[in-house]
C-alpha cells in the first residue's frame, strides 16, 4: 500500500528537504502540502521545486484533509504553529510525524491522551538523525556512571527555539537514569545572567546560535581526574531524511504517541 503523506512547511529548509525526499521513496505519495500563506496552486508554481512536483498546496488543514485524504502529516514549521496542527491532524484521524521542537510539557500530555483517545499513530522526533540518537543513548548510559553532566548544543542562527528539542530530550533522557544533583559550588553566583545556561534538574544547558552551524550537541561529563565528551554532528538537512521515511513507514504501524526515536528503533 503506498502511503499517503502531506507535508506542513514545505518552503522551510527541512521541509523542502522533506518533500524531495518523499517524492523519491517508491513507497510514498506526496498529496498536498500545508503553507500558512496563499503562495501557488501547487508545489510546481515555486521556483524552488520542478515542474512535476504537482502536490496541492492548502493552507487549511480540514480543506487539505477532505480533498486529498493522508495517511501521515509530516510537520517541520516552527513552535507556534505545530501544536495547533498535530492536535488537527490527530482529530482528523491523520497520523502526525512531527520534527519540529519547542513543544511545552502540556501540551506533550495532551497530544499523548488525544492520540491514546484515537487509537492513532503519531511520532514525536526531537532530531531525525541516527547519530544524534546514539549520541542520547550514549549519553544515557555514560550518566549512570558519571552525573556530572553539561550540554552543548550548537545550531544554525535562525533557529527559534532554545534549549534545541534535542538538548531538552537528552536532559531528559539522562534525567532517568541520573542520581539527583545539583552541579557545580553551591555558592556559585553569576555576575552576568544565564551565565552558567539553562538549569534542567542540576544539570546546564548551553545553546550556541552562529551562522555556519547546522546541528551540533556534545554532552560532556567529568569526573575525578577524566573528562568523556560524546559528540554529534549534523553537516546537512539530508542527515535527517532517512529517519523522516523511517518514521513515516513506522507510525502507520502504531496506535499511540511515541516522543523520541529512541523508543522505535
Ligand atoms: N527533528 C529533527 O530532526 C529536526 C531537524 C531540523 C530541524 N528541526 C525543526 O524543524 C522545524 C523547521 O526547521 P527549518 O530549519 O526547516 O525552519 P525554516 O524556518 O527553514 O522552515 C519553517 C517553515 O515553516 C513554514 N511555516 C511557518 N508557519 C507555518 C504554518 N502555520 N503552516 C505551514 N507552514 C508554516 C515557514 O513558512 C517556513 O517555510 C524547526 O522547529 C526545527 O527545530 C527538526
Ligand atoms: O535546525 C534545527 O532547528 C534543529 N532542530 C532540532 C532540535 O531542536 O533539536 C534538531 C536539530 C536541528
Amino acid at each position: 500500500m503506498t502511503i499517503r503523506v502531506a507535508i506542513a512547511g514545505p518552503r522551510g529548509k527541512m521541509g523542502a528537504e522533506a518533500v524531495h525526499t518523499i517524492m523519491k521513496n517508491g513507497k510514498m505519495e506526496l498529496v498536498a502540502v500545508l503553507d500558512y500563506k496563499e503562495v501557488g496552486v501547487t508545489l510546481a508554481d515555486l521556483d524552488m521545486f520542478p515542474s512535476n512536483y504537482t502536490a496541492p498546496i492548502f493552507t487549511d488543514m480540514k480543506e487539505l484533509v477532505a480533498a486529498t485524504d493522508p495517511d501521515v502529516l509530516v510537520d517541520l514549521t516552527n513552535p507556534h504553529a505545530v501544536y495547533k496542527h498535530t492536535k488537527e491532524a490527530l482529530a482528523l484521524n491523520v497520523r502526525p510525524v512531527i520534527g519540529t521542537t519547542g513543544f511545552t510539557d502540556a501540551q506533550l500530555e495532551e497530544l499523548t491522551a488525544l492520540a491514546r483517545e484515537k487509537d492513532l499513530g503519531c511520532i514525536i522526533a526531537p532530531n531525525f538523525a541516527i547519530g544524534a540518537i546514539l549520541m542520547m543513548k550514549f549519553a544515557k548510559e555514560a550518566a549512570k556512571y558519571l552525573p556530572d553532566v553539561e550540554i552543548i548544543e550548537m545550531h544554525h542562527d535562525q533557529k527559534l527555539d532554545a534549549p534545541s528539542g534535542t538538548g531538552v530530550k537528552t536532559a531528559q533522557m539522562i534525567q532517568e537514569v541520573r542520581a539527583q544533583k545539583i552541579q557545580g559550588h553551591l555558592e556559585e553566583k553569576e555576575t552576568i545572567e544565564g551565565a552558567r545556561g539553562a538549569d534542567f534538574d542540576g544539570m546546564r544547558i548551553h545553546s550556541v546560535r552562529l551562522p555556519g552551524l547546522v546541528a551540533h550537541q556534545q554532552v560532556l561529563f567529568g569526573g575525578d581526574g577524566q573528562l568523556l565528551t560524546i559528540r554529534h554532528d549534523s553537516l546537512n538537512r539530508a542527515s535527517f531524511m532517512s529517519g523522516v521515511a523511517f518514521c513515516v513507514e513506522e507510525v502507520m504501524k502504531m496506535d499511540q504517541l511515541v516522543y523520541g526515536l529512541e523508543n522505535i528503533i
